[in-house]
Formats: structure tokens, sequence, C-alpha cells
């Protein structure tokens, strides 16, 4: 029997707007080493590599270089101020709900494929009561493999119940649009996402604006795989 076909949705970016809580727990940190805090600006540039490396950037915005000991230090620090402080600001993107809830109705199933660790995400999801629309979720630690790494999307879909010929990605970074290519899976970019690199120049098949243009790409996508 045919699997059902699996959406895989990145999270902090193309979700949630997460970038207002994670700047709030950076700048803590950045405060209690005595450097002065980043702009909701720069962090929409930092983030969709993990936690880690956002801080690690976080400090090199003020030219200092964070590693070793010191940087497990505060990478723990930022977990647990996180953890308590994530759903302050977060919140879905406009049309989120209901575009997810469309795709549901019409037998498809959806995972979160992200790189933030998945405790984190699962808590994310239950403040906002969103963990009832996700057949699966796949952090940086659920399978140990990270995007870009086509392993971590294809490792995500096979959990949601599907399989990686039979799936579409959807994200809003490097990391995103290179897993995807790497694992053959058609991708859709939204451009209000978090990225140092605008998504047009990375090369993803369709980009939205807003989640309600996301039905539309997606069976073009669809029409184009079948054709091919
Ligand atoms: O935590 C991050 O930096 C990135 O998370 P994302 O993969 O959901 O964008
Ligand atoms: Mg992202």
């Amino acid at each position: 029997m045919q699997k059902p076909p699996v959406l895989a949705i990145d999270l902090d970016g193309t979700l949630i707007e997460t970038a207002p809580d994670l700047m709030g727990t950076l700048n803590v940190i950045l405060e209690r080493e005595g450097l002065a805090p980043v702009s909701l600006k720069q962090v929409r540039g930092m983030v969709g590599q993990g936690a880690k490396i956002m801080l690690q950037r976080g400090f090199a915005a003020h030219g200092e270089t964070l590693e070793g000991a010191r940087l497990e230090t505060l990478f723990e620090a930022f977990l647990e101020h996180y953890a308590e402080h994530i759903a302050v600001e977060s919140h879905p993107f406009p049309g989120v709900v209901e575009a997810l809830e469309g795709f549901r109705a019409e037998g498809w199933k959806l995972a979160v494929c992200t790189n933030k660790l998945e405790a984190l995400t699962r808590r994310l999801l239950d403040e906002l009561d969103l963990t009832r629309l996700f057949d699966a979720i796949g952090g940086p630690d659920t399978f140990g493999v990270r995007k870009p790494d086509p392993q971590h999307l294809i490792k995500t879909i096979e959990a949601a119940g599907g399989e990686a010929t039979n799936a579409i990605m959807v994200g809003d970074s490097a990391a995103d649009i290179n897993a995807a290519k790497n694992a053959a899976v058609p991708v859709v970019a939204v451009d209000f996402g978090y990225t140092d690199i605008p998504v047009a120049e990375l090369g993803p098949d369709r980009i939205i604006s807003h989640f309600d243009e996301l039905a539309g790409a997606v069976s073009e996508l669809r029409g184009a795989m079948t054709a091919g």
C-alpha cells in the first residue's frame, strides 16, 4: 500500500516566530557576560543551525570567540533560561494552523524537522497547543543528525509514516533547502523567516510569502512530480 504524503516543516522562522524569545534569552546571557544586547534584526540572521551556533554568533557580533568549556557552560545557561521563557512572545505565523489543518484533512501526515532540540520543540508546541497537528517531531538530537544532513529529513519523514519520494519540505533557511536538496525532496521556502542569505538565492523549488499560498505551491510541485 502506498504510504501517505508527508509535509515536513521547519520550526523557527517557518512555523513559529520565535526570534523575540530567542533574542530575549540571548541578551540575558550577553548581559551576564558584560556584552551589549543584539537586535532582533541581527538575531534573525543567527537562527537556523541550532541554539549553540546562535549563541556563538551572538558573541561573534561583539568580536568574541565563544568555544570550549565556556561555550558549554553558557549553552547550559541559555537552555535553562530559554526553556522557562520559550513562549512569552512566540506565536505561529499567520495562516499556519488553517493551512496545516487543510493538509491533514486531505490525508497528509505532518512532521516538524528542526535544528531546535526535541524537548524544547515539544515544549514550545505544547505551550502553543500545536502538538496535536503533528505525526512526528524530529530535532537534531532525535536521530543524531542535523539539517543540512539529508538523514535528518528522511528519518523525520519516515517517523511520520511516509517516505522521502512522497514528501515535501517547507523551510526558511539554507539548512532546510540544502537538507531537502540532499534528500531529493522538493522544497518550498517561506520568505519571512530567519536567514542571512535571501531564500531566492538558495534555489528552492517555490517561494511563498504567506501560509495561504502553501497549498497552491504544493499542488504545483505534486503536478510536476507526477508529470516528471
Ligand atoms: O534553533 C535553531 O537555530 C533552528 O531551528 P529551525 O531548524 O527550526 O529553524
Ligand atoms: Mg528555520
